[in-house]
């Protein structure tokens, strides 16, 4: 996927001067909640010169990012350039990857994440993640909806209230409480990813991570995750990493637009370009390669 894509560093001038009026033609937010980003995000999150290697790559450096809680931020950019692997460093899911290390801070609540004392398992409780292809386990809908609470060790007073208030917070009860015990197997793409979402928000996260959430769905199933995406951001943090601008323009509070650069050897690390408003980096960007980007020039 890497050493495909363009260099954004090389746009040529005809792009024009970074904030110079230029036409973009992506449409912002018809399905937002409108609900305008505070000046600042508070920092839920927080990334601190961020470095993340595959054994000797360098796969992305100099990461300075502040997420606001309760809001949905945007990851965008060409394919190559990061967004994924910084994704998974939010709940230490490159734990998980050979090779993958990670530098810098990561900090939840100001806590340093990466810090020896911290219960990873507690970590990716507090910040669930939801992947590109609807993954359900080989078992009932019920079960998959319970697993996590059963697997952290929660203890509910009551199973089916948990499992029907995950539903209900996914979007799915009405489509499924007829068939619980049923196969996950049988629902349809989108059914299954609202299970996955309804899977993580039964373990109470703070925090949502989406890879790609909506990239295997029809358009349709694709509109329903977006609408329950700005529905559960009343609740929930989400950080979503997308290939689809207008599915940023429409959701995201606030986009972080990174690209490749090649250095001297040839080697592609991604670096942040650009962090603000989704207004703003859709309707007046700051820099010339972000504008290249979401104009279509580029990537
Ligand atoms: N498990 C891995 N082992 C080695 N290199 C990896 C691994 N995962 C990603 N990379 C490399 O790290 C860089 C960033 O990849 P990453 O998947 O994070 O980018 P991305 O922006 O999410 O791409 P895409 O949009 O195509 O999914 C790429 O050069 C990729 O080849």
């Amino acid at each position: 996927m890497t050493n495909v894509e363009p260099d954004l560093d090389t746009v040529p001038e005809t792009v024009g001067a970074p904030g110079a009026p230029h036409e973009i033609h992506v449409e912002l937010g018809d399905r937002t909640n409108h609900r305008a980003p505070s000046a600042e995000p508070d920092g839920v999150i927080e990334l601190r010169d961020l470095e993340v290697f595959y054994d000797k790559f360098r796969a992305v450096s100099g990461v300075n990012l502040v997420f606001g809680s309760k809001e949905i931020t945007a990851l965008i950019g060409p394919s190559g350039c990061g967004k994924s692997t910084v994704l998974r460093c939010l709940n230490r899911m490159n734990d998980l990857v050979p090779g993958a290390h990670v530098m810098g801070d990561v900090r939840f609540h100001g806590v340093d994440m990466y810090d020896a004392s911290v219960d990873v398992i507690e970590v990716r409780r507090r910040i669930g993640m939801v992947f590109q292809k609807p993954n359900p386990f080989p078992k009932s809908i019920y079960d998959n909806v319970a697993y996590g609470p059963r697997v952290t060790g929660m203890k509910p007073k009551n199973m089916d209230d948990v499992v029907e208030q995950a539903l209900h917070g996914a979007a799915l009860w009405d489509e499924v409480k007829d068939k619980l015990k049923q196969s996950a197997y049988g629902l349809s793409g989108g059914q299954q990813q609202r299970l996955c979402i309804a899977r993580t928000i039964a373990t109470s996260p703070e925090v949502i991570l989406m890879d790609e959430p909506c990239s295997a769905l029809d358009p349709i199933a694709t509109a329903k995750i977006e609408d329950l995406m700005v529905d559960l951001a009343k609740t929930y943090t989400i950080i979503i990493v997308t290939h689809n601008m207008q599915q940023a323009a429409r959701v995201s509070y606030r986009t972080a637009f990174f690209t490749a650069a090649a250095d001297e050897h040839g080697q592609r690390t991604g670096r942040l370009v650009e962090f603000d408003s989704t207004s703003k980096i859709f309707g007046n960007p700051s820099d010339k390669r972000t504008e290249a980007y979401i104009t279509g020039r580029f990537g």
